[in-house]
């Protein structure tokens, strides 16, 4: 589905990315992780046309040089960002609507109410501005958002970020249904333990190298990776 050779990604003079290989297979999920720093969003950023890359970033073939944000959009890409950044002054299906802005089809207001019933909070609060929703919540409506466009590839940034453990445990139920239903993702996450399970393959990135990759078997419970992760090596 997606395939990325040669990826670099620059900030202005700094590049965060030097150049790295990665691939998500059509209805797999692949986990990006990493420390802080090591560039996990900024390839995210290159995927979504949000930072200056250069490489081959291809989508079912296609390569997606010269493809600004909507283009991308349009083409399939579609992402939850990391923070969780709705439109807190709108109401919850005012958000999702704005996820399935760039839709002609016929389905929205169905696939809003299937949403809408599949987390019944969200189907509670559906006339409340999404800013009173709580950070489990929020991250829930992150994700429907980003899947009302029907995109061919869902990029997820940090989604279990600064939420409650029992929260961490129903974003990750909800990232396994939709590996079930056959949603393509790349999931770009700190919490390897949970990352690993639910991925089919796994990808470290460290100062903007891959520096290991393989079947998330290989990986175990991502106890091996604690030194990979935080930097520190013993
Ligand atoms: N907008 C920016 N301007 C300048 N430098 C940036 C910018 N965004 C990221 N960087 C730098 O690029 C490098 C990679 O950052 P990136 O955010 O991609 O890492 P990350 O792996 O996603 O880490 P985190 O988990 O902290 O978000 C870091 O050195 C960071 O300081």
């Amino acid at each position: 589905m997606l395939e990325i050779s040669g990826l670099k990604v620059f900030h202005g003079p700094i590049e965060a990315v030097h150049g790295i290989d990665l691939s998500v297979p059509e209805g797999s999920c692949v986990a990006l992780l990493g420390p802080n720093g090591a560039g996990k969003t900024s390839t995210l950023s290159a995927i979504t046309g949000t930072a200056r890359a250069t490489g081959t970033i291809r989508l079912e073939g296609h390569d997606l040089a010269g493809l600004d944000i909507e283009d991308r959009f349009r083409a399939g890409i579609s992402i939850a960002p990391e923070g969780r950044r709705i439109f807190a002054n709108l109401t919850v299906f005012e958000n999702l609507r704005m996820g399935a802005a760039t839709r002609t089809d016929g389905g929205v207001e169905r696939d809003i109410e299937e949403w809408l019933s599949r987390f019944p909070i969200l189907g509670e609060r559906r006339s409340q501005s999404a800013g009173t929703l709580s950070g489990g919540e929020q991250q829930m409506l992150t994700i429907a958002r980003a899947l009302l466009s029907k995109p061919r590839i869902l990029l997820l940034d940090e989604p279990s970020l600064g939420l409650a453990p029992k929260i961490i445990g129903q974003v990750f139920a909800l990232i396994e249904d939709l590996r079930h239903e056959g949603m393509t993702i790349l999931l770009v996450e700190q919490n390897a333990g949970a990352a690993i399970d639910v991925a089919d393959y796994v990808y470290v990135l460290a100062n903007g190298l891959v520096t290991r990759h393989g079947p998330s078997e290989e990986f175990g419970d991502g106890s091996g990776l604690m030194g990979e992760l935080t930097g520190v090596h013993d």
